[in-house]
């Protein structure tokens, strides 16, 4: 597979705050793929997609983007020629203008190529509405239909996904997943939810202080993590009982990765169980030390004995 973006020692301080916001950040993404940017408020997610886009200016790199280089020492190409696309958090969709005259604003597209999209989306019958009259699925459709009509090289997804309820949010990330692949759209999706990353991405990139400090799978990610930084990021950690210990190395484990059974090895005291509905977060006591671990069990009660067993193959160690 050819890259369709490719990103090489991107730097960027903000001189202002004096804020580091991209630290020679190197990445390439592959066409047809879906790679996301997963990084806290703050970490330089919205303004590398910035700068990727041309809206803001870099100190130093090289951005590519298709076979063009868009920016260099010598280059800076402006956004409406780097043929990418943004769908923004909120949609960011005109109100005076209704659903085709949204989609088709600023396109060189012609009425056959707008109805094909709005058709792909299936949109079509929401034409002479108001962005105001359709739900917010439906302006997701839109936003993603407007973004796709002049065929960018690439899709740039700056949370659209935020600001939406748990319930409506499921659904509208399986859908606009659904369509990205469908249409074979390359895309870029910045975010700061893990699940929304996750679910999403073929690649992950993990941001944090202008530093990309991991790309990789979203299970390479969660379950090899790189450094204690980026295994912290991705979900709770057990750091393994000393009793449980087979040397002198500090080995951690995620919580999946104990297992409970009354017939099961070793022993531990249920010290408390938290109810998140589908499953509990159990906290044990093993010879005065932490451990937890999760369970879809409804008979555990808090100071009862039980057994567990450490996946062996999920336990994680850190140099330095
Ligand atoms: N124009 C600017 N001038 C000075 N500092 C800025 C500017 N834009 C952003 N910053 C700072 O750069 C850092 C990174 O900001 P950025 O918006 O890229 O982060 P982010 O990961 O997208 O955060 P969020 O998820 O909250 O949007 C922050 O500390 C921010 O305050």
């Amino acid at each position: 597979m050819k890259p369709i973006v490719s990103i090489e020692n991107l730097h960027k301080r903000f001189c202002k705050g004096n804020v580091c916001v991209a630290n020679e950040v190197s990445f390439s993404i592959q066409e047809g793929e879906i790679f996301t940017i997963l990084g806290r408020s703050g970490s330089g997610k919205t303004t590398l997609l910035r700068m990727l886009s041309g809206l803001e200016t870099p100190d130093s790199g090289t951005i590519c983007i298709g076979d063009k280089v868009v920016f260099d020492a010598k280059t800076n190409v402006p956004p409406n020629q780097r043929e990418i696309a943004i769908v923004f958090q909120n949609y960011a969709l005109l109100p005076h203008l209704n659903i085709a005259q949204n989609i088709a604003f600023g396109s060189k597209a012609d009425q056959k190529e707008l109805l094909h999209v709005m058709q792909k989306t299936k949109i079509e019958t929401l034409s002479s509405k108001y962005p105001h009259e359709i739900s917010g699925g439906q302006q997701q459709r839109v936003a993603l239909a407007r973004a796709i009509l002049d065929k960018p090289k690439i899709l740039l997804l700056d949370e659209p996904l935020s600001n939406i309820d748990t319930e409506l949010r499921a659904i509208l990330r399986a859908e606009l997943k659904e369509m990205i692949k469908r249409f074979g759209i390359t895309a870029l999706f910045i975010t700061h939810d893990k699940e929304d990353a996750f679910f999403l991405s073929d690649r992950i990139a993990i941001m944090e202080g202008g530093d990309i400090l991991q790309i990789g799978s979203p299970k390479e990610v969660y379950n090899h993590p790189n450094s204690l930084q980026c295994a912290h990021f991705l979900g709770k950690m057990n750091v393994l009982p000393q009793s449980l210990h087979v040397g002198e190395k500090e080995f951690y484990c995620r919580l999946d990765a104990v297992h409970l059974g009354g017939h099961l090895k070793h022993k531990a005291f249920i010290k408390e169980i938290v109810f998140y509905g589908n499953f509990y977060e159990i906290s044990l006591d093993v010879e005065g030390e932490l451990l937890m671990a999760y369970s879809f069990d409804d008979s555990l009660n808090v100071g009862q004995s039980i057994g567990f067993e450490i996946d062996k193959n999920k336990l994680m160690y850190f140099e330095g």
